[in-house]
């Protein structure tokens, strides 16, 4: 439960913050919420389920910041009937039940800009490694292969590539950006078509795939967007092309893209994301046209510091009676 505590007459306001299971995001994140506000803490009570404590606990509560991807699905919004706001912590928000949001008329923010930068770079990052062999290379150097067995296969170059990028809101356009420096050229489908973007834009993400070399999927998950990349859309990019996800997992068939990796159908991925995290298809492990990365590409200091700043201006704004400043949807 918080309320402003700067000047300490005004009356508390109710909050509470919901704890993920990753300890360095929770410790940053209370403590620094802690000075500014007064917390309501479900999980700093053992004994008792969060469920029992938020009845007798949170009845007033207006405010609730949903750490990581915690799930907030209706049973737990059920106990809150005064909440007003979510503050997610996350780009991707699909683990809030945003219907039951919207029907209550409950405002839903995300991390905003905050992780844009980063996820862009650890796109470009798989994308260049994939192209590259950056870590198949690494994996042939340390294992002794070199002297023995003379040079690797040949790469790709990045540049001149044709780049589809399915999601052009924060973290596509600021990949979009990278892109272009390397020169690439970039097409993208979207839930609608952006007039300030010079872009060509593909209403049909199996159009963008026939047009472009590498896939770079960065948009929210939804049911639109499941397996948004199945078999259709693998065979139209291509032998040689390449998906990269720094989304979630759920927008790829992953069974599906395994199967087009294994048999050559499409030419490499890289993955920041799966669909059944943290387990890994043992297949992937075993392809040297594959980079695996353990949805990282937000984890670093940066990002949680532009987090947390987010998610307080957020706050500050709600008790001020100001506009939020990443609200979700944002466009
Ligand atoms: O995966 C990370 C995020 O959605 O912020």
């Amino acid at each position: 439960m918080v309320g402003k505590q700067k000047g300490g007459h005004q009356e508390q306001e109710p909050f509470t913050i919901l704890i993920h299971r990753f300890p360095a995001f929770n410790l940053f994140f209370c403590t620094s919420l802690r000075e500014h506000y007064r917390l309501l803490d479900p999980h700093n009570s053992p004994e008792e389920s969060v469920h029992s404590y938020l009845s007798r606990e949170a009845q007033k509560v207006r405010a609730l910041v949903c750490v990581g991807h915690t799930p907030l699905k209706s049973d737990v919004l059920g106990l809150l009937p005064s909440l007003e706001l979510v503050v997610g912590s996350s780009a991707g928000v699909e683990h809030i039940d945003l219907p039951e949001c919207r029907r209550r008329g409950i405002a839903v923010t995300n991390a905003g800009t905050a992780f844009s930068e980063d996820v862009a770079d650890c796109a470009i990052a798989l994308l260049i490694d994939v192209l590259r062999r950056v870590s198949s290379g690494d994996r042939y150097v340390r294992s002794g292969l070199w002297p023995k067995c003379g040079h690797i296969a040949l790469g790709s170059k990045l540049g001149g590539k044709r780049i589809g990028i399915i999601g052009l809101g924060n973290i596509g356009s600021e990949i979009a950006k990278r892109l272009l420096a390397f020169g690439c050229s970039i097409a993208y489908n979207s839930r609608k078509k952006k007039v300030s973007v010079p872009f060509p834009f593909y209403a049909n993400v199996r159009d963008l795939a026939a047009n472009s070399d590498v896939l770079v999927l960065c948009c929210s998950l939804t049911n639109e967007t499941y397996h948004i990349i199945n078999t259709d859309v693998m065979k139209a990019l291509g032998k040689d092309g390449v998906v990269i996800n720094v989304g979630r997992g759920g927008l790829v068939d992953e069974k599906e893209l395994v199967r087009s990796l294994v048999g050559g159908e499409i030419g490499g991925a890289g993955l920041d994301v799966f669909e059944d995290e943290p387990d890994v298809p043992k297949e992937l492990c075993e392809l040297d046209n594959v980079v695996l990365s353990p949805h990282a590409s937000v984890l670093t200091p940066e990002s949680f510091e532009a987090l947390h700043d987010t998610v307080l201006a957020n706050l500050n704004a709600f008790f001020s009676n100001k506009p939020l400043v990443s609200p979700f949807p944002n466009e």
